[in-house]
């Protein structure tokens, strides 16, 4: 097939339409060179269907050489089972390296062959799958789209159009399924290949770990992001302390914005004088209070209703000045001065007055009685007083021309500068005295804004500014899938929110893994203000990263800090408990620098470096630690977010809970990542969370 579409490609010369469908086509078969089947169902009629990662047909056939794993035909494969079999009485998983086949898989759907059951569940392929789970990982994650199981693939094939929030505990597959889930959604609802699909991510290093799991479905044109990096243009290089970032998090510094924004736009007491063409025009109070709410009637952002305040202003001194022209080519007694005719033809001084307010008149003009200006003369005026300098001045100084960066940088160097908690009850920063802030600078006291480096907490605060500004629409997605979605703050998920206008998502995550301290504690908090009661929620339940035995060392932590949460069934036992050892906080370098070189000792370099092993430390170990473990595999808790890896080194336990109001939530994301070994080196007694972990 690739051959014949390589022909056509050639064939199609001239023609781009052709061209590029063969080309096209091409991408679409090379896609797909691994594992391009990896199933078959034997069906009780006597047919047989193979599975695969894209559809085959050969021309004049009816039935598919190959059946996409997305169409509903193969759904079987992944949810029959031995009590319900779907017609289905054998299921081949099929695994290839290459072009060769290495291992097959089969299952017996009668009852007679009930498979092995797993809690009550059963385990489709179940060789294929433990085979799968415990090959060691590369540091780049793998579709899984041979050994996808039954509460997975509902997630998957979820019709649902509103919001869909997968819970589940470490090593669950969120991540995996949200991504197959993409893949469905593209197959079954074409049209969002044109609206386009979004991943979000906590990291570039976990969007580049989940990197090749959509182009290997044969998915490519998916946009993965970080919410920091939505953002264009913004640089992010400083650090807010936890409890800054939890309160810049906070949905009310969206009204906090938003009346900063309002309050930028004045209303003088007294009238203002705006001189034009020699006269002076006086623009009272109230003309600019009824600008203003015509501006404000819109509902349109700062900028677009500036427009509307300004024509507004401009109309009125059109008017104005239209008055003072009447009224300076007359007399008192209403006759025309300076020649002209006292019916108000127009004479000498008005043609000269009007030449000299740029009115052009035509030869119709100068007969008959009328007003002195018309509505195309008015209209003319309005753009020469729009193109007035000391008029443009008036108009910025009532509605001025803002941009999201000052906002910000104003609200946050307002009365409350930096300090969280004194945020509460100043109503807006900024809403006081503004008048006497230095607009022309553009500096104050955060420094140059335009060049500042913002905080990863001031990005959402940013983008509510760019919206309520007007200021470049951001692109918007058919679907927004959000991973490791308990992280982010309420400002952020507004800021997602306009990012999808359908609010079609698939939002993952675990809130027993939060982390940000303006993350999520609730998902019906985070969401109801965007959709209302459209999301849903549904659970994972089974852990294909971690074996029991890392399970079991991490129920004394996930209990004391979230009791009634259930802690993920493991598919696997390794025989391999995790351990811990205690050391001082002298020796705690040496005793790290000893553990790992025993761990890579006598292991070809990439198997340590290649994103297998993880020592993951508290912040304040980072610089003491970074001379004796290997370059890339010392990382702090938020840093293996969504990541795994073969072993886990975790240091220092205690700092780790003692660093953030949600400690035990990082030490529980970093006890998680491993997919073997487990150890951790605390100094001084354990704290209670880890104590019941085996001594080393
Ligand atoms: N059906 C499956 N077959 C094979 N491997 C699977 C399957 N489901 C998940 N996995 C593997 O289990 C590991 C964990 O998956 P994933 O990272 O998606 O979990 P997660 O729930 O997002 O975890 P965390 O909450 O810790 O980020 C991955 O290596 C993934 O490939």
């Amino acid at each position: 097939m690739r051959e014949e579409a390589a022909e056509r490609l050639a064939g199609a010369g001239a023609d781009p339409a052709a061209a590029a469908v063969w080309r096209a086509e091409l991408v679409r078969l090379d896609a797909v060179e691994e594992g391009l089947c990896f199933g078959r169902l034997d069906l009780r009629d006597g047919r047989r269907v193979h599975i695969g990662r894209l559809s085959l047909f050969r021309e004049g056939q009816d039935d598919p050489l190959l059946l996409d794993w997305r169409a509903p035909a193969a759904r079987p494969f992944y949810t029959a089972t031995a009590v319900v079999p779907e017609g289905v009485w054998r299921r081949r998983h099929i695994t290839t390296r290459g072009r060769v086949v290495v291992a097959l898989d089969d299952e017996l759907l009668d009852l007679d062959h009930t498979g092995d059951h797993f809690g009550g569940d059963t385990l489709v392929g179940e060789a294929a799958l433990l085979a799968a789970v415990t090959a060691g990982r590369t540091g780049r994650m793998r579709d899984v789209v041979a050994t996808l199981q039954t509460e997975q693939d509902r997630i998957v094939r979820d019709g649902y159009r509103g919001v869909l929030v997968v819970e589940g505990g470490p090593g669950t597959g969120k991540t995996v399924v949200a991504l197959h889930r993409v893949a469905h959604l593209l197959y079954a609802h074409p049209h969002l290949r044109t609206r386009g699909v979004l991943v979000v991510g906590p990291s570039r290093l976990f969007l580049e770990h989940i990197g090749r799991v959509l182009p290997g479905l044969g998915e490519g044109g998916v946009v993965t992001s970080t919410v920091v990096d939505l953002l264009p243009g913004v640089r992010v290089g400083r650090v807010d302390p936890p409890a800054t970032a939890e309160r810049k998090g906070r949905a009310d510094l969206a009204g906090l914005l938003a009346a900063a924004v309002r309050d930028r736009v004045r209303v003088p007491d007294e009238p203002v004088e705006v001189e034009f063409e020699r006269l002076v025009l006086r623009l009272d109070p109230a003309t600019c209070r009824r600008a203003v709410r015509a501006a404000r009637a819109t509902g349109l952002p700062h900028e677009q209703a500036g427009l509307v305040f300004q024509r507004e202003v401009v109309d009125a001194l059109a008017r104005q000045f239209a008055d003072c022209l009447e009224a300076v080519t007359r007399t008192d007694t209403g006759e025309a001065i300076d020649g002209g005719s006292p019916d108000g033809r127009l004479g000498e001084a008005d043609l000269r007055a009007l030449a000299a307010a740029g009115v052009v008149l035509g030869p119709d003009d100068l007969d008959a009685p009328r007003d002195l200006l018309d509505e195309v003369d008015l209209a003319g005026l309005r753009n020469s007083l729009l193109a007035d300098p000391g008029v443009r001045a008036a108009l910025d100084a009532l509605w001025p021309p803002l941009t999201p960066e000052r906002v910000v940088a104003d609200l946050l160097a307002g009365p409350a500068a930096g300090d969280a908690p004194l945020l509460d009850g100043h109503g807006a920063p900024g809403t006081g005295d503004w008048s006497t802030a230095d607009w022309s600078t553009g500096d104050w006291s955060t420094g140059d804004w335009s060049t500042a480096d913002w905080s990863t907490a001031d990005v959402p605060l940013l983008d509510e500014a760019a919206a309520l500004l007007g200021t470049g629409a951001p692109p918007t997605f058919g679907h927004v899938v959000v991973d490791e979605a308990q992280e982010l703050s309420a400002m952020a998920w507004r800021m997602l929110a306009r990012r999808c206008p359908a609010k079609w998502m698939t939002v993952v995550g675990d809130l027993a893994q939060t982390g940000d301290p303006a993350g999520a504690s609730s998902w019906a908090r985070v969401l109801e203000p965007h959709v209302g009661d459209r999301w849903r929620q549904t659970r994972l339940t089974v852990n294909y990263r971690a074996p029991a035995e890392v399970v079991e060392a991490t129920a004394d932590l996930l209990a004391a800090h979230h009791p009634g949460t259930p802690p993920p069934r493991s598919v696997r036992s390794t025989g391999q408990p995790p351990w811990r050892l205690r050391t001082t906080r002298a020796a705690l370098p040496r005793t790290v620098a000893r553990l790992v070189a025993e761990h890579v000792d006598g292991r070809p370099a990439a198997d340590h470096v290649d994103g297998r092993l993880a020592v993951v430390v508290p912040r304040r170990h980072l610089a003491a630690l970074a001379g004796v473990v290997p370059p890339g595999c010392l990382s702090t808790p938020d840093q293996v977010k969504g990541l795994e890896f073969d072993s886990v080194l975790v240091v220092d336990p205690a700092a780790i809970l003692a660093d953030s109001p949600l400690g035990h939530n990082d030490l529980y994301v970093a006890m998680t990542r491993t997919t073997r070994e487990l150890g951790i080196v605390h100094p001084g007694p354990p704290p209670a969370e880890v104590a019941g972990v085996r001594p080393r």
